[in-house]
């Protein structure tokens, strides 16, 4: 077993397991063609292999943290209306627990799920809502569901807060890169104050993968910078975003990319900034949105905060209730990206935050 002597080298260790277990289902539901998807009440989808990847994840975090609070994005409703679907996501749990999930030596950190009833009561453990105290786990089980859908960018992104603060981030992207034509599928985890790095994302989790030290692109101007952006143009505005990088003078095309992925490519070098203003105001961004992926982009020497450039306030619950606007980009330009951007949130949506504008 490896030696857990640095702070939250265990609460890492487990969660790049428990992330890369649950990529092993996703992407063997993905390669099936059989999704299971439901349309939830906000309009949104979830597959089958949202619920599976959450009761495997929720699975390890009880065998090795059980007193550990948790915030998933799922809940089991749905499924214990739905026996046919239920089954379904556990014979998708069984079937990758069987491929290699189990990871022999590391099964009894990372729990099992033996029946339906414990899958259901796994996902549900996610129903927590205090951030602001004590150690709890954020969780997106699947982050772009409507690019995992679509082929596209999809993350298994598991952040831990302490008293608040995100402390531990681990970010699987089975589809994307760490180099330019690079075997595809990467796990990035972060520690406050330890750094990030990334790792190949392998179907073996005995696989041992040697780590890679992360750090952003430090360019000089924002003129030199590209920015990426989601894809969805009812999750961000590419109206608003298209103006702020014609303020930079950024005169690349965006990157257009689904999920959490997006933290995870400007960490590794692949762009410098990235921008989520808000198609709308009233719309209260997701902890497990951003929790994992922020460190991730802190610890690779960058800066994330919000529209009006107010540090993101993670003691508010299950939603971000005093940020709007999700900005990131390298401690070079950041100071630079908020001079443009601040005026532009204020001009397009008012001085909306609490305190100090
Ligand atoms: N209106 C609105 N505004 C902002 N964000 C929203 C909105 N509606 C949904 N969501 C959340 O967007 C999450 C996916 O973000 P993405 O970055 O993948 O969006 S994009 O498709 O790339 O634009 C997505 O996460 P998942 O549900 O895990 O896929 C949602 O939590
Ligand atoms: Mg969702
Ligand atoms: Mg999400
Ligand atoms: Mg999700």
């Amino acid at each position: 077993m490896a030696t857990d002597s640095l702070p939250y080298a265990r609460e890492r260790r487990i969660a790049e397991l428990a992330v890369q277990r649950a990529a092993i289902l996703t992407e063997a539901v993905y390669t099936s063609k059989i999704k299971g998807t439901l349309t939830k009440d906000d309009k949104s989808p979830v597959t089958l292999a949202d619920f599976g990847a959450q009761a495997l994840v929720l699975a390890a975090l009880h065998a090795s943290f059980p007193d550990d609070k948790i915030f998933g994005e799922e809940d089991s409703s749905d499924l214990r209306s739905n026996p046919e679907l239920s089954g379904m996501v556990f014979k998708a749990i069984t079937d990758a627990l069987n491929s290699g999930a189990r990871g022999s030596g590391e099964s009894a950190e990372l729990g099992t799920v033996t029946s339906e009833k414990d899958m259901m009561d796994y996902i549900d453990l996610g129903i927590h809502d205090n951030s602001a105290k004590g150690r709890v786990w954020a969780l997106d089980p699947i982050d772009g569901t409507k690019g995992y859908l679509r082929g596209g960018q999809y993350a298994i992104a598991l952040g831990l807060l302490v008293d608040g603060v995100v402390q531990v981030g681990v970010v699987g992207c089975p589809h994307l890169s760490a180099e330019e034509g690079g075997e595809e599928g990467v796990v990035v985890s972060a520690v406050r104050g330890q750094g990030a790095v990334v790792k190949q994302l392998s179907a073996d989790l005995e696989a041992v993968a040697s780590p890679k030290k992360l750090w952003m692109n430090q360019v000089s101007s924002t003129t030199e910078a590209s920015f990426c952006e989601g894809v969805e143009a009812g999750h961000s505005s590419h109206d608003v975003q298209a103006k702020i990088a014609a303020e930079l003078g950024i005169s690349k095309p965006s990157v257009r990319m689904d999920s959490q992925a997006k933290y995870v490519a400007i960490s590794m070098g692949q762009g410098e900034v990235y921008l989520r203003l808000p198609v709308k105001l009233d719309y209260e961004e997701k902890l497990w949105d951003h929790a994992a992926g922020s460190i991730i982009v802190q610890e690779s020497g960058g800066v994330v905060v919000d529209m009006y450039g107010e540090t993101v306030d993670f003691t508010t619950g299950r939603t971000f209730k005093n940020n709007k606007g999700f900005i990131s980009a390298p401690i070079s330009i950041a100071d630079d990206v908020m001079k443009v951007i601040k005026p532009i949130a204020i001009e397009a949506y008012g001085k909306w935050a609490r305190s100090s504008l």
